[in-house]
């Protein structure tokens, strides 16, 4: 389990975490989620001790990560692909920190194989893909055999086969009993691999369930209608109904916290006839850009709020 207790880190005068806690517990995919600059890579490298909190503390079953004694074998991090040397192959890469760990070379070979970069072990890093760094640096964080794993936008950079080739081994994982934090901004791919989702913005907690949950609690019913006739008629007993509803001409934009089958009931009741009428998916998406609206700071052609 890692358990993140009122941790607090400031750099001068920026406030990057600010009394954040959460739970992620074993044998669970927990995503890590907010928007640019939220302080997710911050908590993660707390985590992983290469960061020191102004307050609070971070703890991994039971303990700092300082205070572990065979640390790699507990935790494995993949906080930063790019600090590898460019001049180094994966093979040697891997072996140095087998070396410096006192984990058995073979080691290296298994973890080079499990992330498919066994045909790329003797190549120098520097010409590595962005998505090939990221499987080096799953490879490195898995060298201990960690009993947890934190991964900071491992999905970045790979291709399709990689992004399912990771969700399934997240899976697997997880299955396995491990305790696996996973940030990342590919919310559609996290709904699909996570089971519990933490959502911060500006260092603060906004949330923290199961992924359905708070999917279903924030969505409320959406749906779409093409209906025969006169849409005026339609949307006025929709809203008489209480729904909110945008009228798109030929078709109607219905929303709000009812039924979904009374839409269709409400439109019959009026002698409306309804020719098509489709539910409309809510999101992990969704969820996540409905409760971060009011605190993102880097905004889309607006600059720094
Ligand atoms: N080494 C550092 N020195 C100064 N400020 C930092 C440092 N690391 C992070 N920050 C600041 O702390 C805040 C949180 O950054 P952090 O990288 O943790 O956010 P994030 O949620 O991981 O963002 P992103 O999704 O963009 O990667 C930001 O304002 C960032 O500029």
């Amino acid at each position: 389990m890692i358990q993140v207790e009122r941790l607090t880190k400031r750099y001068g005068d920026r406030l990057a975490v600010n009394e954040l806690s959460f739970i992620a517990r074993d044998g669970a995919v927990t995503g890590f989620v907010g928007p640019n600059g939220a302080g997710k890579s911050t908590t993660l490298r707390c985590i992983a001790g290469l960061d020191t909190p102004d307050a609070g503390t971070a703890h991994i079953d039971g303990q700092s990560y300082d205070r572990l004694l065979r640390p790699m074998t507990v935790l494995g991090a993949m906080l930063d692909p790019a600090w590898v040397h460019p001049g180094r192959t994966a093979s040697a890469h891997l072996r140095w920190i087998c070396a410096a760990s006192s984990i058995a070379k073979q080691r290296c070979e298994e973890v080079l194989n499990l992330t498919g970069l066994t045909n790329v072990a003797n190549d120098r890093v520097s010409s590595f893909s962005l998505g090939m760094r990221q499987r080096l640096g799953l490879a490195v964080s898995l060298i201990g055999d960690p009993k947890h794993l934190i991964l900071d936008e491992p999905l970045n950079g790979l291709d399709p086969e990689g992004v399912r080739w990771m969700r399934t081994f997240l899976r697997a994982a997880a299955a396995d009993g491990k305790c696996i934090v996973v940030s990342s901004h590919l919310l559609t791919e996290l709904q699909l691999v996570a089971d519990d989702v933490v959502l911060i913005a500006q260092g603060t907690l906004l949330d923290q369930a199961p992924v359905t949950d708070l999917v279903s609690r924030t969505g409320g019913t959406a749906a779409t209608l093409r209906i025969e006739g006169a849409a005026g008629t339609a949307a006025r007993v929709l809203r008489e109904a209480g729904w909110c509803v945008t009228d798109g001409g030929d078709h109607l934009s219905v929303s709000g916290g009812g039924d979904f089958d009374d839409i269709g009931r409400a439109c019959h009741s009026a002698g409306v006839a309804v020719l098509e009428l489709s539910r409309q998916v809510h999101t992990l998406e969704d969820a996540v850009l409905g409760l971060t609206q009011d605190h993102v700071e880097y905004v889309s052609g607006g600059g720094q709020r």
